[in-house]
C-alpha cells in the first residue's frame, strides 16, 4: 500500500461542477473573471445547480424561490436564544441550525430528486437568514425579516443591519459570493460527498461540510486573516511582525494553497474591491497593511495569497463583524456543497477509502486483573 499524506493529488471523483486547470477557476466551463465581472450570485447558483447559466424566466423562478423560503422556523430562532450567546462562534451556531433546521423539515430523508433539490433550494434561503439572525440575536436585537424585493447579497447586507446597503456595498458583497460559491473538491465539499455518498440526507452533509470549512486551514482563515492584521496595527509594524512569524515557522493566514501554484484567481479581485472599499472608509490603512504582508511574504516564499487574504479586509470594510466571515463563506459555498451532494446522489458510491496501518504488530489480550 502507498499512502498519500493529505491525498494530496488523488483524483477521487469525476465531476462536471467546477474545475482548477493550470491555475485556472471554471465553473461549469465559464472562467471564474468573467463571472466575478457579469454574474449576480443567483445566476451562479442556478449555474451549479443545472450546469446551465438561466435564462430571464429560470434566473425570476429561482430567485422567487429563495425569497419565499429565507423566512426561519420560530423554533431555530428562539433555539438560539437558549445558547450561551457570548461564548458561541457563528460558526458553531450555523451548524447546529442547520442540523435542526432538517428536524423541521418534513421531506428531510426524503431521497427522490424533485425532494433534494427543493432542499437544496430551502437550505441556500435560510442560510443568510440563519447568520444574520443569529448576528443580532447575540447583539440583543430583533432578526429582521428577508425582504422579498431584494437580491441575495442586499438581502444578505439588509438582514444584517436594517438599513439598505449602498451599490457599491452590494457589488462588492455579490462580488464576493460569486467567487467562493464553489472550488473543485477542497476539504468541506469532499466532506459533503463522503457523508452523503452513504445515502445519508442533505441537512447532515450540510452540516458536516460547515464542520470542516470551520477550521483556519480552510475556511476559518479569513478571520483569522483579520486577527492578524489587526493584531500588525498599522503598515510599518507589517514587515517585522511577518519576518518574526516565519522565522518561527509559523504559518501566515491567508497565504499558500494546495492545487494552486503560481496563485488564487480568485485573489485579484477581491484585492482590487479591498482597495475601492477602503478609500471609500477613509481607511485605506486595511488595504496598504495587507499590501504589505503580501510582499513581505511573497518575497521570503513562494507563496501567493488565497482567497481568504484579500477577503478578511473587503468584509471589515462593510462594517461587518470579524466572526461573521467564515459564516459568509459558508453562505456562498453552500451553493457548490448542494450542488455536489446533487451530483453525488446522481451517481453514488460509498467513498472509503483504505489506511495503511502503522500501529504495534501481533499482540496477545492479557485479562485485566494481570496488567501492569
Ligand atoms: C478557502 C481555503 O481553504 S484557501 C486556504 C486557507 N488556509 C490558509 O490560508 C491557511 C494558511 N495556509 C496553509 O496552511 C496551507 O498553505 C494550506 C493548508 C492552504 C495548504 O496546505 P498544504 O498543501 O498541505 O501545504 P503544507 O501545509 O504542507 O505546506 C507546505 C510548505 O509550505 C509552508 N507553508 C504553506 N502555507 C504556508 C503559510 N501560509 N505560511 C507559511 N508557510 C506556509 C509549510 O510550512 C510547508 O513548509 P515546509 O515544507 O518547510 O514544512
Ligand atoms: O480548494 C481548496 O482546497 C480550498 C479553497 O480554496 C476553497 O475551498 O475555496
Amino acid at each position: 500500500m502507498t499512502t498519500t499524506k493529505g491525498l494530496e493529488g488523488i483524483v477521487a471523483t469525476t465531476s462536471a461542477i467546477s474545475s482548477i486547470i493550470d491555475d485556472t477557476l471554471t465553473y461549469v466551463g465559464y472562467n471564474i473573471d468573467d463571472l466575478a465581472n457579469h454574474a449576480s450570485f443567483e445566476e451562479v447558483i442556478y449555474l451549479l445547480w443545472h450546469q446551465k447559466l438561466p435564462n430571464k424566466n429560470e434566473l425570476n423562478e429561482l430567485k422567487k424561490e429563495l425569497a419565499e423560503n429565507a423566512a426561519l422556523p420560530e423554533e431555530v430562532i428562539n433555539h438560539f436564544k437558549t445558547y450561551p450567546i457570548d461564548k458561541v462562534h457563528p460558526m458553531a451556531a450555523l451548524r447546529t441550525a442547520v442540523s435542526l433546521l432538517g428536524l423541521y423539515d418534513e421531506d428531510a430523508d426524503k431521497m427522490d430528486e424533485e425532494a433534494n433539490y427543493h432542499k437544496a433550494v430551502r437550505l441556500q434561503a435560510k442560510m443568510p437568514t440563519i447568520v444574520t439572525a443569529f448576528s443580532r440575536i447575540r447583539k440583543g436585537l430583533s432578526p429582521i425579516a428577508p425582504r422579498t424585493d431584494l437580491g441575495f447579497a442586499a438581502n444578505f447586507l439588509y438582514m444584517l443591519t436594517g438599513d439598505e446597503p449602498s451599490d457599491i456595498a452590494v457589488e462588492a458583497f455579490n462580488k464576493a459570493l460569486v467567487l467562493h460559491a464553489d472550488h473543485e473538491l477542497n476539504a468541506s465539499t469532499f466532506t459533503a460527498r463522503v457523508c452523503v455518498a452513504t445515502l445519508s440526507d442533505v441537512y447532515s452533509g450540510v452540516t458536516a461540510a460547515i464542520g470542516a470549512l470551520k477550521g483556519p486551514l480552510h475556511g476559518g482563515a479569513n478571520e483569522a486573516v483579520m486577527k492578524m492584521l489587526s493584531e500588525i496595527g498599522e503598515v510599518e509594524n507589517a514587515e517585522t511582525y511577518i519576518r518574526e512569524k516565519l522565522a518561527n515557522k509559523e504559518k501566515i493566514m491567508g497565504f499558500g494553497h494546495r492545487v494552486y501554484r503560481q496563485g488564487d484567481p480568485r485573489a485579484k479581485h477581491l484585492r482590487e474591491m479591498s482597495e475601492k472599499l477602503t478609500h471609500i472608509t477613509g481607511q485605506p490603512k486595511w488595504y496598504e497593511m495587507s499590501v504589505k504582508v503580501e510582499e513581505v511574504v511573497t518575497s521570503e516564499k513562494p507563496l501567493p495569497p488565497n482567497v481568504d487574504f484579500y477577503s478578511a479586509s473587503v468584509y471589515h470594510s462593510l462594517g461587518i463583524d470579524h466572526d461573521l466571515f467564515t459564516p459568509i463563506f459558508a453562505v456562498s459555498r453552500v451553493s457548490g456543497w448542494l450542488a455536489h451532494i446533487l451530483e453525488q446522489y446522481s451517481n453514488n458510491r460509498l467513498i472509503r477509502p483504505r489506511a495503511e496501518y502503522t500501529g504495534p504488530g501481533k499482540q496477545e489480550y492479557v485479562e485485566l486483573d494481570k496488567r501492569s
